[in-house]
């Protein structure tokens, strides 16, 4: 019923920083701490006990005011810190859209991967700054953080009425991991051997 009552937004522009890499004006911003992704990195013992000794922040989403509601079109950016968990690079929880409707990711800083997975295929989009990822619906996405020393950012503009599903995710996993190799980032799909990205 909230949906139905409130009137619909002005046109309005949104500034993008290229500095601060922040949305002006700002809208709602989201911090996940490592204890926000439980039961999603392969090392369960390894999680634990880098949440015991500080629970650092993996990522961060910085939203628009645009509203995630039905016929909107909200947009935030999202900032990966480097790091990982026993080799396995940090990343974002990871969801499938409920409504099935599509999404686009465009880098802004650093390097990261985005991994998407309908439950059958694996692929892997590498995005780098003025580089746009597409997210066809009906296919579950989660970013990397594939560089080793810098934080990884990227706007997203979606449907505001497609929402997250999260325990997908936690059912279905997303048939491959990315980990930290000697020669750089790898991608693991299991039961599959590893292989080299770059
Ligand atoms: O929701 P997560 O899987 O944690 O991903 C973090 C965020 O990434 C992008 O910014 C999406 O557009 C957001 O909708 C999402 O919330
Ligand atoms: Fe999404």
């Amino acid at each position: 019923m909230a949906d139905f009552a409130a009137p619909p937004l002005r046109p309005f522009s949104i500034r993008l920083d290229r500095s601060s890499l922040e949305l002006l004006p700002a809208g709602p911003v989201l911090t996940r701490r490592l204890s926000d992704l439980e039961g999603l990195f392969a090392d369960e013992a390894a999680w634990r006990a880098d949440v015991d000794n500080g629970d650092p922040i993996v990522y961060t989403v910085a939203s628009s005011p645009v509203p995630e509601t039905a016929t909107e079109l909200p947009q935030s950016i999202t900032r990966i810190r480097p790091g990982d968990v026993a080799g396995e690079l940090y990343f974002t929880k990871g969801h499938m859209h409920p409504v099935a409707e599509g999404e686009i990711y465009l880098g802004l800083e650093g390097e990261g991967g985005l991994l998407l997975f309908d439950g059958t295929d694996i692929e892997f989009l590498e995005i780098t700054p003025d580089r746009i990822g597409y997210i066809p619906p009906g296919w579950a996405h989660r970013s990397v953080n594939v560089g080793s020393n810098d934080d990884y950012s990227f706007l997203a503009v979606y449907p505001g009425g497609a929402g997250h599903d999260y325990g997908w995710v936690l059912e279905h996993g997303f048939g491959a991991r990315v980990y930290a190799g000697a020669a750089g980032a790898e991608l693991r799909s299991y039961p599959q051997p590893a292989l080299t990205l770059g």
